[in-house]
């Protein structure tokens, strides 16, 4: 058996090629374009019929060995990363590859996304996709997936059990004994049954955590700008300050938008009761910490559990406490009752393995039929079954805005072949069509692509044989 050391070793910063020439096991023949679907016609090189050994995949951020297992078995080429890239080097990589797979760390903004030339798809193997500019990511076709609640369960447990730990001071203690000092007390120490938990956003988390804070006899109400149904005996307050002033305990489980930035700050914190305890895992942002290190200096706030932080360190073994990054932590850390955990939320064998797999089947689906179910930018559109497999049919992809005109355009360009199959939907500017169209002899192939490519609404096109 190897040992620790040795395992830790053979997964550091690996690169994983698959073989070029692998024949996909998608029964698809299909015709990928690699190409810059994005650059003028001239720039393009000669159209080839699809191979998966020519997808390359970057995976970043220590995703699954579930996710590179099924990308790899694609035949694509696949490169992974136990960490994050500073920028320079992400531009670097992201210019040739196909697909990229992060976590919540790589910021895929504009900027690193405008050197994208071949990128069709993101994959954030995690559920928050405010790291990616998603706006840009439409704008340029390039269709983002993520796994919304594989690891809903495994938050909802933490927090859980964080709340426990709070409301008993187990954090100190623990750090107390760690550092030789036997300290019992029972003073502010509290069970949670009877205690009333307020949840912000009653989305997969929040309700995931709501049944189990009612296992525990304690008392739910949640706070969300959308009506929800409750859960058990869960109640649903919309005045948020009378809702703060009812919960003894405040757990975040918001997106990172413009409105829950600072949802937490002084204000809300005053309208607190006098020693509640405050709890995030949401997204950095959500929380004014230096509002949250006064509460806690005056005694309005009993304990703290933060699990995320407006900046975080690229890759383990980084300082989070460094001024650069966060200037208040050396505060931070000197109050008591403050559990910190390193953005583990959602950090569990069984979860990343879920992730891992959800994910990677979405990015594979996209990028061998065109599929766009469970993307986050785009209408979810599908053609069912694969008529592909017969020399003379070619799967049109065409993205495009969302304008009059397009359908009776582009079914023109398709009208000199069989329509076999045809199914289109747009979500507000942006459109999805994907045609099955037979009777395609092979010199036809780039007569569609350069007219499709000519017309004005293109986004971006794939074609598929
Ligand atoms: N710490 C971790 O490892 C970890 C793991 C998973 C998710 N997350 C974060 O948790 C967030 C929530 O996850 P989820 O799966 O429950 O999301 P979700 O989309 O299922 O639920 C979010 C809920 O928040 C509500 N909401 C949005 N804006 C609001 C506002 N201004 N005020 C009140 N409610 C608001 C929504 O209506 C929704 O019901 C994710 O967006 C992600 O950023 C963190
Ligand atoms: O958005 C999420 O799912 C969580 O923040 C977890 O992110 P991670 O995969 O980077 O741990």
């Amino acid at each position: 058996m190897s040992s620790p050391q040795e395992i830790q070793q053979a997964f550091q910063n690996i690169s994983i090629s698959g073989s070029p020439n692998r024949v996909s096991k998608s029964p698809v023949q299909s015709f990928m374009n690699n190409l810059p679907h994005r650059l003028s016609v001239s720039k393009q090189k000669t159209l080839k019929p699809f191979s998966s050994g020519d997808i390359k995949v970057l995976l970043l951020e220590n995703v699954n060995k579930t996710a590179i297992d099924i990308l790899t078995k694609q035949g694509y080429q696949v490169e992974f990363h136990k960490a994050s890239l500073d920028e320079e080097t992400l531009i670097e990589k992201i210019k040739d590859v196909h697909c990229i797979g992060i976590r919540s760390k790589t910021k895929l903004t504009a900027k690193v996304l405008s050197h994208a030339k071949n990128l069709v798809s993101i994959g954030c193997f995690c559920i928050g996709t405010n790291q990616v500019d998603l706006e840009y990511a439409t704008k340029i076709g390039v269709a983002v997936f993520n796994s919304p609640f594989s690891n809903s369960r495994s938050v909802a447990e933490l927090i859980m059990a964080e709340i426990v730990c709070l409301a008993r001071q187990v954090g100190d203690r623990s750090i107390e004994l760690h550092t030789g000092t036997w300290n019992k007390v029972s003073n502010k120490c509290w069970e949670v049954r009877g205690k009333t938990l307020g949840i912000i956003g009653y989305g997969h988390i929040g309700s995931q955590l709501s049944v189990l804070a009612e296992a525990f006899g304690m008392h739910v109400i949640y706070y969300d700008i959308v009506g929800i149904m409750a859960i058990g005996m869960a109640k649903q307050v919309d005045d948020l300050n009378e809702f703060l002033g009812q919960a003894d305990f405040l757990t975040c489980h918001v997106p990172e938008t413009s409105e829950t930035k600072n949802l937490l700050s002084l204000p809300q914190f005053a309208a607190m009761k006098d020693g509640a305890y405050v709890l995030n895992a949401s997204r950095g942002t959500v929380i004014d910490i230096p509002a949250l290190i006064q509460a806690m200096k005056v005694g309005k706030i009993a304990g703290a559990a933060l699990d995320v932080y407006p900046q975080e360190p690229p890759k383990n073994g980084d300082k989070l406490f460094v001024d650069s990054l966060n200037e208040w932590t050396s505060e931070l850390v000197s109050l008591p009752n403050v559990i910190l955990t390193p953005h583990i939320g959602g950090s569990t064998e069984e979860a990343q393995s879920a992730i891992g797999v959800e994910v990677s089947q979405a990015l594979s689906k996209y990028i061998n039929e065109g599929s766009s179910v469970g993307s986050v930018n785009f209408p979810e559109v599908s053609l069912r079954g694969l008529s592909l497999d017969q020399e003379d049919t070619v799967r049109v992809l065409y993205i495009h805005h969302n304008v009059p005109g397009v359908l009776k355009t582009v079914n023109n360009i398709l009208s000199d072949h069989n329509i076999e199959k045809q199914f289109s939907d747009s979500q507000t500017d942006i459109a999805y069509l994907i045609a099955d169209i037979s009777g395609v002899d092979q010199k036809d192939i780039k007569d569609i692509y350069d007219r499709l490519n000519a017309t004005e609404a293109k986004i971006a096109i794939r074609l598929l044989y």
